[in-house]
This record gives structure tokens, C-alpha cells and sequence, in this order.
């Protein structure tokens, strides 16, 4: 599966569990705990990518990098927003950056 295919899935699961009981799952319960439990888990997640950075092993970096952006997506489905709404706007940066504009000046 390609990479927005797979945050586009995640996210249709995410949906799913916001009319679920918070018994359920782990994120219905996340969802009925509410934005501040959310955005307390994305901190955490965050500082544990630091300490991942800092001990300079790769994987444990990456699960940690999967944790935080499992946890984002979780906040941005809190607000009713999808992955393909940030993906739109890296794609906006990456047609208005400077590098991308030098890239395409033709040569002397
Ligand atoms: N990708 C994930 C995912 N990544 C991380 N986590 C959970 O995030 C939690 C937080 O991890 P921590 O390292 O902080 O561990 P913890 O200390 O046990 O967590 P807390 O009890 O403190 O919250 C863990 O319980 C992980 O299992 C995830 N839980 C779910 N998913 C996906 O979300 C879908 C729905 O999940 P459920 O609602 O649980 O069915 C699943 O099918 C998965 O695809």
C-alpha cells in the first residue's frame, strides 16, 4: 500500500471510532477522554521521539516517529480534519519554496 493510501485507511478507522463506546479501542477511549488527553499523548509521543534522536538508534526513532504521527492524525480527526488536509499544504510549500523555484531557472 502506498503512503497516503495507508494514512488515508488509518484515518477512515480513526472516524469509525469517534461514534464508537470507549470500552471499544484504545482511540474511542482517547476520543471520549477528550482534546486535552489528546494533546497530552502527542507531547509525550513528541518527547520520546527526542529521547529516540538522542540514543541514535533507527528503529526505535521510527516506531517513535509512527507514534507521534498516529497520535496527530488522532488530534486532527478530534477536529474534523483529514491527512490529505496537511498533505495539500506540503504540497502548497513545496510549489511556493525557494529551492523548488532555483530548480526550475534554466541554466546560463
Ligand atoms: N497505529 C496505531 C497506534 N500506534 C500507537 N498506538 C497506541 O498508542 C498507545 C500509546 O503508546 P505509549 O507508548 O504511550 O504506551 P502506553 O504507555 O501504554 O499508553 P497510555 O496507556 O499511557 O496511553 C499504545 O496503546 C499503542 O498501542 C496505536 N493504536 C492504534 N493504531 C491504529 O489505530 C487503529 C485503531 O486502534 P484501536 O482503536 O485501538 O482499535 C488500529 O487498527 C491501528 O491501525
Amino acid at each position: 500500500m502506498v503512503s497516503a493510501e495507508i494514512l488515508a485507511s488509518i484515518a477512515d478507522t480513526l472516524e469509525a471510532r469517534r461514534e464508537a463506546s470507549p470500552q471499544s479501542s484504545y482511540v474511542a477511549s482517547l476520543f471520549h477522554k477528550g482534546e486535552d488527553a489528546i494533546l497530552k499523548k502527542v507531547a509525550e509521543e513528541a518527547a520520546e521521539v527526542l529521547m529516540a534522536s538522542k540514543d541514535g538508534e533507527k528503529l526505535p526513532l521510527v516506531r517513535e516517529v509512527a507514534d507521534l504521527w498516529f497520535h496527530t492524525m488522532v488530534l486532527l480527526t478530534y477536529h474534523g480534519l483529514r491527512p490529505d488536509d496537511v498533505l495539500a499544504e506540503l504540497r502548497r510549500r513545496e510549489g511556493i519554496s525557494g529551492l523548488d523555484e532555483k530548480a526550475s531557472r534554466p541554466k546560463n
